[in-house]
């Protein structure tokens, strides 16, 4: 006899919780590395191919070395579908069931997760150390189990979440397409677009965050043809969107989307809600059921299916070998917008909460703790080391956050050059050229494998800032590109618009199903 009533312990939802949450940090779902592996088969510009070499080299080595794709191991957001006639047996609530399994995950000491969430996001901004608290929505359903999908958000994708209300004759399309070529390359891709439209305000964005975690099913829905509005939208969009030539980490190239989701909701008469989520390379998620039987067990995904790029698939011809404890003014301004560059040597770290702190003390007529005097910093907040480890994963943050801090830094402290994620702003720009301080940028979605070149690491600034630490690293055949040039040449500018003219002038677009 079927039980209608399920009882479903508080301590398996916990457990259940920390597991996914360890799983999905080194496991890419299948579907996504299967669209990348096609992705980087097709692509033809030789730098965004080499990204996604990177991002699917990584992807590999996060999974047979159980240790975190990304350095940002995220927010966390849970979608619980909680059967009406399921009775949770627990003094605690339901998201304090869900904290206690984010905080047993991050605190794992087998593979300890980056703990990225801030308490108050007003004032003080103090690191909550144990990545608690997760966003939680919950749903009541028919039928007497939990379904929970569950998912670890990079912050640098949510950054670029957009919201609108378009007038009801205003086109959806046209809204998406405009806003992506605005969003810059901050968002890692390439990824999906995740697109809500109907209901209210918050329902559009919730719309968007639960559709990002589907089946990537974009080559198969291009083979069989659309069979509804939102159907034919995403297609549209896929195409329109790769069209811009963003390309893998915008440096110009045939990917920019992997997929692209939409979901709708009934709205007012006067109304379009449309919301907008992009979805980094991390794209991390699982969706389990809980039927009263225990925790959720997994099993490791298939590794067979991770593609067998190495690194001497990824070796670049005409690279420059730098040694960064003999730079010279000299050497940097020879070095051109787009050339790849081998960094070994010292560098310091820091980001967003250092820079800060330096901008403060210079502010304040004091001396700041290290020297920037010639020295590299590398934009990066890394995931604690474990075993023989000299750092976890240590990939790029986005630079365009140190934007406001950079005139006084290059003016203040004779820095030499910088290194992060995506594009600068104009007026970072305009300080690089004042400065002759170049710009380079390692692959965001590569952070395990660029901690590989990581050779020493030890702190020696702001220690209570945690991840966002200075440290100084030494590296080894770092692999960066030179994204800003010392005369303001930047290949987030040109990359995408050749690409974009490109795919405009031959059939590239075609030959890729676009
Ligand atoms: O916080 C980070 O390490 C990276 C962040 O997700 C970003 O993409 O800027």
């Amino acid at each position: 006899m079927i039980k209608r009533t399920q009882t479903i312990a508080g301590e398996d939802i916990t457990k259940s919780v920390a597991d996914a949450l360890q799983y999905i940090s080194y496991y890419h779902p299948p579907d996504y590395v299967r669209s990348l592996s096609q992705a980087y088969a097709r692509e033809q510009s030789p730098a965004a191919k080499n990204a996604i070499g990177q991002i699917l080299l990584n992807s590999r080595m996060a999974a047979f070395g159980r240790r975190p794709i990304c350095q940002d191991t995220g927010l966390v957001v849970v979608f619980a579908k909680v059967g009406l006639d399921a009775r949770i047996k627990s003094t605690a609530g339901f998201a304090d069931l869900v904290n206690e399994g984010v905080r047993r995950a991050y605190l794992d000491p087998d593979n300890p997760l980056r703990t990225s969430i801030v308490a108050d996001p007003l004032a003080g901004r103090l690191n909550t150390r144990d990545n608690t608290p997760a966003v939680v929505h919950v749903e009541l359903v028919p039928g007497n189990g939990i379904e929970i999908t569950i998912a670890a958000k990079g912050g640098g994708s949510e950054n670029k979440a957009r919201f609108t209300t378009l007038n009801p004759s205003a086109s959806v399309a046209d809204w998406v397409v405009d806003t992506v070529s605005t969003l810059g390359s901050g968002w890692c891709p390439p990824g999906l677009i995740s697109v809500g439209i109907g209901g209210s305000a918050e329902k559009a964005m919730l719309l968007a965050k639960e559709a990002m975690n589907d089946l990537i099913n974009m080559s198969e829905l291009i083979a069989r043809g659309p069979s509804s509005a939102e159907e034919t939208l995403r297609i549209e969009l896929y195409e329109r969107i790769n069209a811009l030539g963003i390309g893998a980490q915008g440096l110009g190239g045939l990917t920019t989307v992997i997929d692209v989701k939409v979901a709708t909701y009934p709205t007012h008469v006067a109304s379009k809600p449309v919301a907008l989520i992009p979805q980094c390379a991390a794209n991390r998620h699982l969706k389990f059921f809980l039927d009263g039987s225990g925790p959720v067990k997994l099993e490791p995904p298939d590794l067979s299916e991770w593609p067998q790029i190495g690194s001497e698939d990824l070796r670049t011809a005409d690279v420059h070998r730098v040694n960064l404890d003999a730079l010279t003014k000299e050497e940097m301004a020879s070095w051109r917008c787009g050339e790849t560059l081998l960094l070994s040597g010292k560098m310091l770290t820091g980001r967003d909460a250092a820079h800060q702190r330096m901008v403060d003390l210079i502010d304040a007529g004091k001396p700041l703790p290290v020297n920037l005097r010639g020295r590299v910093i590398y934009y990066v907040g890394p995931v604690r080391a474990v075993r023989d480890e000299v750092v976890g994963p240590a990939g790029p943050t986005t630079s365009s956050r140190m934007d406001g801090f950079t005139e006084k830094i290059l003016a203040e402290t004779g820095l030499y050059a910088m290194v992060g994620k995506a594009e600068r702003g104009p007026a970072a720009i305009e300080s690089i050229v004042r400065h002759k301080t170049p710009y380079l940028i390692a692959v965001g979605g590569a952070a395990y494998l660029i901690s590989k070149s990581v050779k020493a690491a030890r702190i020696v600034a702001f220690e209570d800032l945690g991840m966002e630490a200075i440290y100084e690293f030494e590296v080894q055949d770092m692999p960066v590109i030179l994204a800003v040039d010392v005369e303001g040449n930047s290949i987030h500018n040109s990359g995408p618009l050749e690409w974009c003219k490109r795919m405009a002038a031959d059939d590239i677009a075609r030959s890729i199903g676009v």
